[in-house]
């Protein structure tokens, strides 16, 4: 029998699926890699907005870690929605106990429509603990510009941002993600091995980007699972991430939902799974 590969997702929730653990199970499945998830947060959102959250308590977010990996192991895992800062706390001890793990961290700040998941005073805690373990670290503009307090207003400046986020905050690599600028849809990646590489691909003029974000950093996870090399698993994320956009789903009444089985679509006549 063939390798099974295997992703595990520690995030917060989108009962409307479009974000969060949900996008990224389906993204997982789309990619034919096992998915698992452990949940942070149950958030009472959808395609409008954030109504409320509650948190899971430590001790079991501790324990369903623990179930995972006692039982299946991942060979790969991301963070997307870490509200608390004690939450941060644990999971640094626990991926510092599974350093042989690739880990993408997706460092989660706000939803599309602006409603926060990560208060503002919390953020130097993510900063500290999980950053500097990372594989590779997938901010927004607006995540970029809180990790190392810069503006950033064009792809220069995310060259800059990418740059000093590994050299001053550790992580190994970075894309920094260039969703909210304009033109075409252009991604900064940096490692030192590497150095900096753009990832362009053209915008879909749409606004359902709702969990494009969570769906790349999984994309990315569930290439690191099958054992991809790391700016390979990016370019082929940023691929299946530009399709789900492409694809679009036109369903919910704010910022819609991705299509994640937009990849399969292609060369199909037509751009709206609907027509
Ligand atoms: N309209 C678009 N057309 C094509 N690609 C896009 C578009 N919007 C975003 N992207 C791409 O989607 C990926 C995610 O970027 P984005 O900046 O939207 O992340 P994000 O803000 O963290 O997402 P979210 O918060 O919705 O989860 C990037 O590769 C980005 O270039
Ligand atoms: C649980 C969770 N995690 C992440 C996001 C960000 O996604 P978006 O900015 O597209 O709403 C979200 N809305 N919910």
């Amino acid at each position: 029998m063939s390798t099974i590969y295997r992703a595990l997702t520690i995030a917060g929730t989108d009962p409307t699926g479009g974000a969060g653990i949900q996008a990224d199970l389906k993204t997982f499945q789309e990619l034919e890699v096992y998915g698992m998830s452990v949940i942070t947060s149950l958030v009472a959102q959808n395609t409008t907005g954030v109504r409320a959250i509650h948190h899971v308590p430590l001790e079991f977010i501790d324990q369903q870690f623990q179930a995972v990996v006692d039982d299946i192991y991942p060979s790969a895992i991301k963070t997307g929605m870490i509200a608390l800062p004690e939450m941060m706390e644990l999971l640094q001890q626990q991926l510092n106990s599974h350093k042989n793990v690739p880990y993408v961290c997706d460092p989660v700040m706000m939803a599309k429509n602006g409603d926060p998941l990560l208060e503002k005073h919390v953020r130097a805690k993510l900063r500290e603990t999980l950053v500097p373990l990372a594989t590779i670290v997938t901010p927004n503009i607006a995540e970029a510009e809180d990790l190392i307090d810069m503006q950033i207003d064009d792809i220069d400046d995310m060259e800059k941002a990418a740059i000093r986020i590994v050299k001053e905050l550790g992580a190994q690599s970075v894309v920094v993600k260039g969703g909210s600028l304009t033109g075409d849809a252009v991604d900064v990646f940096y490692s030192r091995e590497t150095g900096l590489f753009k990832l362009d691909a053209p915008r879909t003029d749409t606004k359902h980007t709702h969990g494009t974000g969570c769906t790349f950093s999984a994309a990315i996870c569930a290439q690191l699972a099958k054992g991809i090399a790391l700016l390979d698993a990016v370019q082929k994320a940023k691929a299946f991430t530009a399709d789900a956009i492409t694809w679009s789903l036109q369903i919910g009444n704010g910022y819609g939902p991705t299509n994640h089985w937009g990849h399969r679509l292609n060369g199909l006549p037509g751009k709206n799974v609907n027509q």
